[in-house]
């Protein structure tokens, strides 16, 4: 593994570590630095990620060359309407000792352990197999026959959904959504670098992608994050956005009108932890208003229930949370 210089101040030891993973990336990647950047915060905040996209878009080359880069283990499940909660989780078997002819059970561990684990088109699979799949996420650990095994830590689920091709699929519930950390949007490239894609075929390259951090580093640094202090002023931006989401707020024009349940206080705590890793990656060790801004629609887009007006009106989550950004205040202390 190459290891990126530590300069003692974690502030400047997480920019080091945010250039040598973005040269990393680069080897593999063309562009999507977007994309990259909110899944190392939700790795640093010990989140989880919905990523939506239509496929081709690099989702899986982008978690793969992550997890190369982070020297972490990487599984890929592509979740079908037969999968079993079992074939996730893993199963018990039965097995003969040849020498004495006696039956012992054997624990056979499903593809959730893994450091990452990219849960391809989870809403292709019955709520049951969801249901396994963010209990694990909850809980860190998942229950075979009768035992329960912790799993690998960190522990990233990167879970895709399609956001056209909508017949066929098992909607995630809003009470299971609110429990990923971030909603991603992954775009198609602009002009250039899909001619560099097409042209340079860099996704060969993973095996060139060197380990700039590890498991270890990564705790350190998940630490350092929560520690990052907040002004009051800062955090009070960050929870009036979330509470302005909710109907009963009723108080910012073109927001709540379109919305039947608001983001939850889990919103809040995900925006104020975002904003704390964000500015430690930026290499400042306070949260700026900038911070909650940029995180916001990663934050809240998930987690807003639209009603008939919205969707007959045609407007979406993304549309809102600018309307909410451009109206709810900035206020100093
Ligand atoms: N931004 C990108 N940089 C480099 N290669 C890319 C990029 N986007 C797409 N590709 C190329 O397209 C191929 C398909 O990408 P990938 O499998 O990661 O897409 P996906 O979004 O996960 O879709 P699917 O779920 O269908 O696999 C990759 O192997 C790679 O060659």
């Amino acid at each position: 593994m190459s290891t990126v210089s530590t300069p003692s101040d974690p502030a400047a030891r997480l920019s080091a570590a945010r250039e040598a993973l973005r040269n990393e990336l680069k080897k593999c990647i063309v562009g999507q630095e977007d994309t990259a950047e909110l899944l190392l915060l939700a790795l640093l905040c010990r989140g989880h990620a919905l990523l939506l996209g239509v496929p081709g878009v690099g989702k899986t080359l982008m978690s793969a060359t992550l997890a190369k880069a982070l020297h972490l283990e990487f599984h890929r499940v592509q979740f079908t309407p037969d999968l079993m909660p079992g074939d996730i989780t893993g199963t018990e078997v039965l097995e003969e000792d040849p020498a004495t002819g006696r039956y012992r059970r054997l624990v056979m561990q499903g593809p959730l352990f893994a450091n990452v684990l990219l849960a391809d088109e989870i809403n292709r699979t019955p709520p049951k197999t969801q249901a396994a799949l963010l209990q694990a996420m909850q809980e860190g650990e998942v229950t075979i026959g009768r035992e329960t095994h912790k799993l690998p830590s960190p522990f990233l689920v990167l879970a895709t959904q399609n956001p056209i091709e909508m017949e066929g699929t098992y909607p995630l519930p809003e009470a299971q959504l609110d429990r990923f950390f971030f909603c991603i949007r992954v775009e198609y490239p602009n002009l250039e670098d899909e001619l560099s894609i097409a042209l340079n075929a860099p996704g060969n390259a993973l095996s060139t992608v060197n380990a700039v951090l590890d498991a270890e580093a990564l705790h350190a640094l998940q630490k350092t994050v929560q520690a990052v202090p907040i002004a009051t002023d800062v955090g009070r931006y960050a929870v009036s956005l979330v509470s302005a989401t909710r109907p009963q707020s009723g108080s910012v024009a073109g927001v709540t009108e379109f919305i039947e349940c608001g983001a939850s206080p889990r919103a809040s705590q995900a925006l104020v932890l975002a904003g704390k890793a964000r500015a430690l990656l930026n290499g400042r060790a306070h949260v700026d208003f900038a911070d909650i801004r940029a995180l916001a629609p990663a934050v809240l887009r998930h987690r807003l229930v639209l009603n008939f007006r919205a969707r007959a009106e045609k407007t979406d989550a993304d549309a809102i949370i600018a309307r909410l950004l451009a109206h709810v205040p900035q206020e100093k202390a």
